[in-house]
């Protein structure tokens, strides 16, 4: 009987030899029945799965569990890679783990403080830019080209979708051994939604599933080159120069894994659209006061999207949805209080009293 968890498929995983993997207990997150929201939307089958839950609170482990192990196995030196905070926080963990070094690159004050301070912690020497993720990409491209100690890990890195794939195979089995009819992804540099659909594909190959689901990618409004291309029936991003939105983690114009991206979208039938912040901040709280999940509010995009999506007619409440949900909530602790809530103070345990009983 194997332990549950991304390594639970490793026949569908890279193969590695000689190195026992670098694991910290990622994988089989829970996929939670979403029965208040659900209700709310009309949806009798609406389920998130909660990637929060994994070590470093991401769905980024996943991959990064396969990537590091692979890169210890060739003999890596120091891992290098940019980022928005999430990757950062779980190469920083995984690398070290690994008894490998660790070199972040992440922009400067648009960093959420979670995920700067999970870097500090775990110890990785961090590189603040001033500039956006893809400027941070572009230092740790070159960098990379200048000197070969380097070992990159972004996600055009293959090692990194393999891990995160194995989402699909979770979700299919907790579901009963059926896809869900749409599953609705946050969409930044775009390797989430391009490696879950990998995983539906392979299933399918495999003749594990009949039917494959819908992909629909969301993006944020002030960071939308897929889907505002996609509105205008384009094959090509519209890249972003100067991305903007209060979900740092998507803040990005310019996504490498773009290609794979699209096909995931035009093969599987879906779609991508995008959201204001405005909305992505309604919906986090919706998912932490109507079913106690808190997300941080790229998560939250998922769900902002859903919403969106049923409002156009594009996905109907009574076919079984899966929103991703990327990044637990503690990772922008600073968001999560601009959520805002009666807050008072109490001068001592007689005033406590009086303001409990006034507010029962
Ligand atoms: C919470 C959260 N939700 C969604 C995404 C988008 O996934 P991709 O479309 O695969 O990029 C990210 C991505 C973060 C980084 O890209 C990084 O950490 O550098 C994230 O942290």
């Amino acid at each position: 009987q194997r332990r549950p968890g991304v390594w639970r498929y490793r026949e569908l995983l890279p193969a590695v030899s000689g190195v026992k993997p670098v694991s910290i207990g990622e994988g089989a997150t829970p996929l939670v029945e979403l029965e208040n929201i659900g209700r709310m939307l009309g949806f009798r089958r609406l389920y998130a799965k909660n990637e929060g839950q994994n070590p470093t609170g991401s769905f980024k482990d996943r991959g990064m569990t396969v990537a590091v192990t692979l890169a210890k196995a060739a003999g890596a030196r120091a891992l290098v890679v940019a980022s928005t905070g999430n990757t950062a926080a779980s190469v920083s963990a995984y690398g070290a783990r690994a008894g490998l070094r660790r070199i972040v690159v992440v922009p400067r004050g648009k960093t959420a403080l979670g995920k700067l301070a999970q870097s500090v912690l775990y110890g990785a020497d961090i590189v603040e830019i001033e500039g956006s993720f893809d400027d941070a990409l572009r230092a740790v491209m070159e960098a990379v080209g200048r000197d070969a100690r380097l070992y990159p890990l972004n996600s055009f890195n293959p090692w990194r979708l393999e891990g995160q794939k194995t989402l699909a195979y979770e979700v299919v089995e907790a579901l009963g051994g059926e896809p869900p009819d749409w599953v609705v992804v946050p969409v930044g540099n775009a390797g989430n939604i391009s490696a879950i659909w990998k995983g539906f594909r392979e299933l399918h190959r495999h003749g594990l599933i009949d039917r494959l689901p819908r992909m629909a990618g969301v993006q944020a409004e002030g960071a939308a080159p897929l889907a505002r291309a996609w509105r205008k029936g384009l094959n090509e991003p519209l890249f972003v120069d100067k991305p903007e939105t209060r979900a740092t983690a998507i803040r990005i114009g310019h996504p490498v894994n773009w290609p794979k991206a699209m096909r995931a979208v035009r093969e599987s039938n879906g779609v991508f659209t995008m959201v204001s912040d405005r909305e992505i901040l309604r919906a986090q709280a919706m998912l932490a006061r109507l079913e106690g999940v808190a997300v941080e509010p790229a998560s939250a995009a998922s769900l902002a999207g859903l919403i969106k999506l049923v409002e156009e007619g594009v996905i109907s409440s009574d076919e079984t949805v899966v929103i991703v949900l990327t990044g637990h909530g503690l990772k922008d602790p600073q968001a999560m209080l601009e959520a805002g809530a009666r807050r008072y103070v109490a001068a001592g345990v007689e005033d406590a009293v009086k303001l409990v009983t006034s507010l029962a």
